[in-house]
Order: C-alpha cells, then structure tokens, then sequence
C-alpha cells in the first residue's frame, strides 16, 4: 500500500470506531482487525501503519469526530509530512480544503474532566492517554517473580505488586511458552493492588461477584496458593467461560462458576447469604481510568451510560453486602477516575448500611492517595490504570 492509502484505511476506520462509539457499536480494536481481515492485500508494515495512525487520532480526539477525514486532518495540522500525502491519489485522500472541519482536540470535554476525582490534578491528562507498558504477574501456584525476571530480563519489578513484573509495551508475553504452562497472567499493576487488597487468605470463603473473565479471580487463587473456595459470578456468559481454562491452565482448582440473570442475583445466591469472608465487587464502570489502553471508551460514555453504571454498582454494591459474614469484608472496585462511581458511591453505600465501616492502611506504601472512605489509583501519580477501590468491613 502506497503511505497515501494507508491514510485513507485509517480514515475510514475511523468512522467506524466513531460510529460505534456514538452506537454502542464493538470497541475500536475489533473494528480494526475485521478492517484488516477485510483487506488482506495489507502486509504487516501497512498494518503495524494504518494501526498507528488511527490510534494516533483516537488519542488525539476528545469526542467522537463528526468523521474519520475531520479526526486525521486534526494530526495533519501538525504534521506537514502527513498532510503532504492528502494529495489526491488513487487510494489515497482527497487534497485539503482550508475550511473542513477538524476533530477537536484534546482528553476529555469539560463535561466529562468536571466528572473526575478532584485529587485528578490538570498535569495528568498525558499518563491518562500515553500508551501502556505490559504488565505481568506471576502465578504463585506455579511460578515465582524471580522466574518472569529470568524469562523476561529487560522488565522490572513493580513497586509495591509482590508477583509484578513490568515490560516495555507490546511485549510479546502471551506468546511464551511459560504463559502456556500457567506461569503468569497479564495484569496491569492496578488490578494486583485491587486483588491484594481483598486480603484473602487459605481457608475462607471468596465471592467474586463481578468476575467476568477470571482476571481478579486467578489473582486471588495465586494469592491464596489455591487453598480458598472461590465463587466467581458474572450475568455475561460469554465472559465467565473463559474462566474454566484460564483456571485450568493456572493450576486453580478451587473456584466454581455461576452465570447470573440479571435482576435475579440475589436469589441465585441465596446458598451464600451472609456467609462469605470475603466478597469482590468489581463493579462494571465508565472504564475511565483505562484510557490509555483503549482510548475510545471516552468517545463512548455518554449521561445516560454512566447514569446506568452508577445505578448497577450501587445495587451489585448491596448485593455484595448481603452475601458477607459478620465481621467479613467487601472489597469494591471501579476501574475508574469518576467521583461519582468512586468516592461518592461508597459514601452512600455507608449510608445505607449502618454498622459498616472502611478500612485503612491496605495498599502498599506510597501507592494510591485517599480519596473519601477509599483510594485513588490513578496513571499519572502511581503509574497503573486508574482505579478507585474501599475495602468495607461488617458489623459483628
Ligand atoms: C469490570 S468488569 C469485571 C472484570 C473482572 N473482575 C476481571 O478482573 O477481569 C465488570 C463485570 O461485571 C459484570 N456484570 C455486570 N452486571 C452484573 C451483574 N448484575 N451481576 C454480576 N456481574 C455483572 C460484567 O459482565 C463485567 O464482566
């Protein structure tokens, strides 16, 4: 493909991701790998290319552009190297007119930045979309952090993450034998904290209410050496069946699954009222400390959206409550920078349930900031996606 073509390919890419982002439509990296299947006349060069290109744009776009042409120019503007190639070619671009309109640019309208944590300073906004390094975290049941230091010389240990281990982004980790043999998993650092935050232990009885693919749940089973019964719930089915042989492959044979109909959770668990010693809530959210890794989720949220996901967390938060022992704990968790999805949710969450009260003192040493009754985590003070989490405990 000529430099001008694959431009082209980046525009009309474009407007697909942006279409499903004002739709609900499939997130940006399915869109590009059914682009790419479409066109397999693209090497691996044109498509490593297009790949940049369009997510140059989408990094660059705070909104959904009105198109994909409106998103490239906005990089054009600053690059006379690109905008030379909007010359007209078959395949390629048509030439710029000085009066198109152009993508704006910048992290998030106002509308949305007014959403976040007020400890989420200005300079921020650079961590919260530079592109992500690979982290992993070794699977106590099978391997030691020293051993992905062995494998993978040129990463280094994450601060305060006992099994993490951090490598350059697009490392290609899962393609390592080990990663076969259950070594490791890929886990951003944030999601290590969350799980050892949960402070599980051999012996106890775990629900992991929100567990989708199994990512939390085989951090708490390594954490836990496998001797914990874990109930791993999730209402997406397709989600939680990626979960068997996750655990298989991880060596955990002590987590059930159970597909929940929505609306009907609390019945489903009636067998685990008020007996779990520990309950995860990771709850479903904006994603909006996740940006960096896919940062078209913020052309995605909408009012009506995080309107949705706060209602779900509050009641998935009460549901939650419900199947913990005396004197257990609940661990709840966004990965999010929204106050109202964070700070603000577990205030009203204290609220509604007299007798409960937040712990302090769980995260690693300089990691997180306190944000109300929880924690921050955030890319631009602790270097992970960002996150809100508060661990809860029950009255006796
Ligand atoms: C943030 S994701 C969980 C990620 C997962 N814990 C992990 O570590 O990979 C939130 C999950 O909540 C699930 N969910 C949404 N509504 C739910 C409900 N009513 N009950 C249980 N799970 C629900 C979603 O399907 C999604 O998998």
């Amino acid at each position: 493909m000529t430099p001008a073509a694959r431009i082209q390919t980046a525009i009309e890419i474009l407007d697909a991701i942006a279409a499903a982002a004002r739709e609900g439509g499939a997130p940006a990296d399915a869109i590009f790998a059914e682009a790419m299947r479409a066109r397999r006349y693209a090497g691996s060069k044109d498509r490593r290319a297009i790949r940049a290109h369009v997510y140059d744009a989408v990094r660059a776009v705070r909104s959904a552009p009105p198109s994909g042409r409106a998103a490239m120019l906005l990089l054009a503007d600053a690059d006379p190297g690109l905008a030379a190639l909007f010359d007209g070619s078959s395949y390629g671009p048509a030439p710029i007119s000085p009066d198109e309109p152009r993508a704006e640019p910048g992290l998030a309208p106002p509308a949305l930045t007014d959403l976040f944590d007020p400890l989420v300073g200005e300079g921020e906004g650079e961590a919260m979309l530079a592109r992500a390094p690979l982290d992993l975290r070794a699977n106590r049941i099978a391997a030691k952090r020293d051993d992905l230091a062995a494998l993978f010389p040129d990463g280094e240990a994450i601060a305060g993450a006992s099994d993490g281990w951090r490598l350059p982004p697009e490392t290609a980790a899962a393609q390592h034998p080990a990663y076969a043999e259950g070594a490791f998993e890929v886990q951003d650092a944030a999601s290590q904290y969350a799980a050892a935050a949960l402070d599980a232990a051999p012996g106890m009885a775990i629900v992991d209410l929100c567990a989708g693919g199994g990512g939390k749940t085989l951090a708490i089973a390594s954490l836990t050496g496998d001797a914990a019964a874990i109930l791993a719930c999730d209402t997406n089915r397709a989600r939680l069946q990626q979960l068997p042989p996750r655990a298989a492959r991880a060596g955990a044979t002590r987590i059930e699954t159970r597909l929940l109909n929505p609306g009907q959770e609390s019945a489903m668990l009636a067998d685990w009222q008020g007996r779990a010693d520990r309950v995860f809530v990771d709850a479903p959210c904006s994603g909006s400390g996740t940006w960096r890794r896919s940062p078209e989720l913020r052309w995605r949220l909408t009012p009506a959206r995080l309107g949705r996901h706060i209602a779900d967390q509050a009641r998935l938060a009460d549901i939650g409550a419900d199947l913990v022992a005396p004197g257990g704990k609940l661990l709840y968790a966004v990965c999010s920078i929204i106050a109202r999805e964070g700070r603000d949710q577990v205030d009203d969450f204290l609220k509604r349930h007299p007798g409960w009260s937040a712990d302090t003192g769980y995260l690693p040493e300089g990691v997180g900031r306190a944000a109300g009754h929880g924690f921050l985590l955030s890319p631009g003070h602790d270097g992970c996606d960002g996150f809100f989490l508060a661990r809860l405990t029950a009255p006796c």
